[in-house]
């Protein structure tokens, strides 16, 4: 019997009920790379990225992401967002550096073009959205986690946008996603120098909101997202948007020059040597 013919079956739905059947069809529906567990109760989905060995963001990944973003959207159950990663180790490495090097320009506009996507669904989410950060969150990552409304973070980790160590430029609309969370002059310093920042270093600038063991990141998240849950949707959605609404409409206006930038600069030679030179090192720590 297939999982459609399943969800039919009278006696399960009756067993249990209209919600929770379709909160099981959304979950099994979801690629194995993005992990959704949706509770019908409360509303919250807890979103684990799962691509091993870094949750690095190539375009497969970021296309699911962003179907599952989707699809939570349309599910009028769910009200909040919990993003977190299945390894406790790394939360996201950022963009896959693979995607960037030696790149096809078609692939690359496309990939490109999917991130600009997920940033607009996420940052703009309707959802109420916390990120349980419970590992390193390098460049990408931390867009992901800046997105959020709220972040909860594992001590002794890294966060950060550190785009120009690789010798590449973080662009506008990661600058105004950190910019909104820790302000114009934490963000000229992060930005500019690179910084990889410990749990406590984000902390202390507001780049996270609590500082937690790994035990708890979860828990402390659903209790979080109690309270804003607490508050009526559509006043806290008009809110946000109101606050958000600028900086997406900065990106869709030159959506098309973002990309042209992009792929112009990425593909210069320079800018290929710098990102050969990171990879190589980045094998060689791993073999370490
Ligand atoms: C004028 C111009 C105008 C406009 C400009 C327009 C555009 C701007 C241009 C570009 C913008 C690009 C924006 C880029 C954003 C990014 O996100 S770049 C990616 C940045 N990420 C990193 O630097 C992270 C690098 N990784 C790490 O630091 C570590 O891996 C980790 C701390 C995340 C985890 O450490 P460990 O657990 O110890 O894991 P390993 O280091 O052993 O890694 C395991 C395995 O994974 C590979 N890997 C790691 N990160 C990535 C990655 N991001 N992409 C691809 N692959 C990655 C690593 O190499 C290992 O592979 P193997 O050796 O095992 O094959």
């Amino acid at each position: 019997m297939s999982l459609k013919q399943l969800f039919r079956q009278p006696m399960l739905r009756a067993m249990l009920g209209r919600q929770h059947i379709q909160a099981l069809r959304s979950m099994t529906t979801q690629s194995d790379k993005v992990l959704v567990d949706l509770d019908p109760k409360t509303g919250v989905a807890v979103v684990q990225m799962n691509r091993p060995p870094v949750n690095s963001l190539n375009l497969e990944f970021l296309s699911d992401i962003n179907n599952t973003l989707d699809k939570l959207h349309n599910d009028k159950s769910c009200r909040g967002l919990i993003l977190t990663s299945s390894n406790n180790k790394v939360f996201c490495a950022g963009l896959d550096i693979m995607e960037m090097y030696q790149p096809q320009t078609d692939r690359l506009t496309e990939f490109w073009k999917t991130l600009q996507n997920v940033w607009m669904n996420l940052y703009g989410s309707r959802l109420a959205t916390i990120a349980a950060i419970n590992g390193h969150s390098p460049a990408g990552g931390c867009l992901l986690a800046t997105c959020c409304d709220y972040r909860i973070m594992v001590q002794n980790f890294t966060i950060g946008l550190n785009e120009t160590q690789l010798g590449i430029i973080p662009p506008f609309w990661f600058v105004d996603s950190m910019e909104g969370v820790v302000g114009y002059r934490q963000t000229e310093l992060a930005c500019q120098k690179g910084l990889m920042m410990t749990t406590d270093q984000a902390s202390k600038i507001g780049l996270v909101d609590e500082v937690v063991t790994p035990e708890v990141v979860l828990q402390k998240a659903q209790n979080e997202m109690v309270s804003w849950l607490k508050i009526p949707d559509y006043a806290r959605q008009l809110t946000k948007s109101q606050m958000k609404m600028p900086n997406i409409n900065k990106l869709r206006a030159r959506r098309d020059e973002d990309v042209q930038h992009f792929v112009n600069f990425i593909t210069k030679d320079s800018v290929q040597q710098a990102l050969g030179f990171y990879i190589e090192n980045l094998k060689k720590k791993a073999k370490k």
